[in-house]
């Protein structure tokens, strides 16, 4: 069975340096950057879509793992995660606005997620919301205030096809996929991504922190009520925004104790 491997099957490395903290990009080719904004980075190993790197923050030891697109992997992530030892998660990711005044360039800071895809569903029955963890939360929402980065915190809407939510109109479940939307705008829905609520879900099942902070590339309802619709791929402020966020909760942590 896999959890007498050595090391955690999918994410394939041992938690040499005892860390705790994580910080969860979908897209391997981040990790190196956010890796950037600690002290002494250093890359552990690639497997698959993990590809991960780890240095500190106040003196504690904090990995950066990309999940890669999708619930199912970024579940097998977090659950790795805490076979090494690590209590909290932030994941950090790109989204597209759905409410109006999230334009491209923003922050989202998911207080909770629309289980729309299929990953939580085999851990817990629907009913059970997909929620942030509060500390986690609030750190990340300090974060951004202290910074001046312009923010929105709410409810995300996760999915599972990409294209499902810009072409709903060519897929046979069209109908399905448009009435849905409608009721998420309708709810007042900010952003559209694919990860939060796997991560949120299997963290809430295992005992674990995890919040989430995206940028918002575009908004594809701004476009279609004809306002200014801006296309921004910059992490930068999503990136400064989760290492200040894990920064204060290390620093919480140490006063707790
Ligand atoms: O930028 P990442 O973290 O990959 O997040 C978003 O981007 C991907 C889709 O383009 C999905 O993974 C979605 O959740
Ligand atoms: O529109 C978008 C942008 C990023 N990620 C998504 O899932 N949708």
């Amino acid at each position: 069975m896999y959890y007498e491997h050595q090391k955690p099957y999918h994410i394939g490395f041992i938690n040499e340096a005892g860390a705790r903290y994580a910080i969860l990009p979908g897209d391997p080719g981040r990790v190196e950057k956010i890796a950037s904004h600690l002290e002494h980075p250093r890359f552990v190993s690639q497997n698959r879509e993990y590809t991960t790197w780890v240095g500190e923050l106040e003196g504690e030891p904090v990995l950066v793992m990309s999940t890669g697109m999708g619930g199912p992997s970024a579940a097998i992530g977090v659950e790795e995660l805490h076979q090494v030892g690590v209590h909290t998660v932030l994941r950090i990711g790109t989204c597209g606005g759905m409410a109006l005044p999230v334009k491209g360039g923003d922050l989202v800071v998911a207080t909770g997620a629309i289980r729309m895809e299929g990953t939580s569903k085999e851990y817990v029955p629907i009913e059970f919301p997909a929620v942030a963890n509060l500390d986690v939360t609030n750190a990340l929402v300090n974060s951004a205030k202290e910074l001046g980065h312009p923010y929105h915190a709410g409810v995300v809407q996760c999915k599972d096809s990409f294209y499902g939510q810009h072409s709903p109109e060519r897929m046979p479940a069209g109908y399905e996929l448009l009435n849905k939307w409608d009721a998420w705008l309708k709810a007042g829905a900010l952003a559209s991504e694919m990860e939060s609520s796997a991560v949120f879900i299997v963290s809430q099942i295992l005992g674990m922190r995890a919040g989430c902070v995206l940028n918002v590339l575009w908004n594809q309802e701004r476009a279609k009520n004809g306002m200014e619709d801006i296309e921004t791929h910059d992490m930068t402020a999503a990136i400064q925004v989760s290492i200040e966020a894990i920064r204060k909760l290390i620093r919480e942590e140490r006063d707790e104790t």
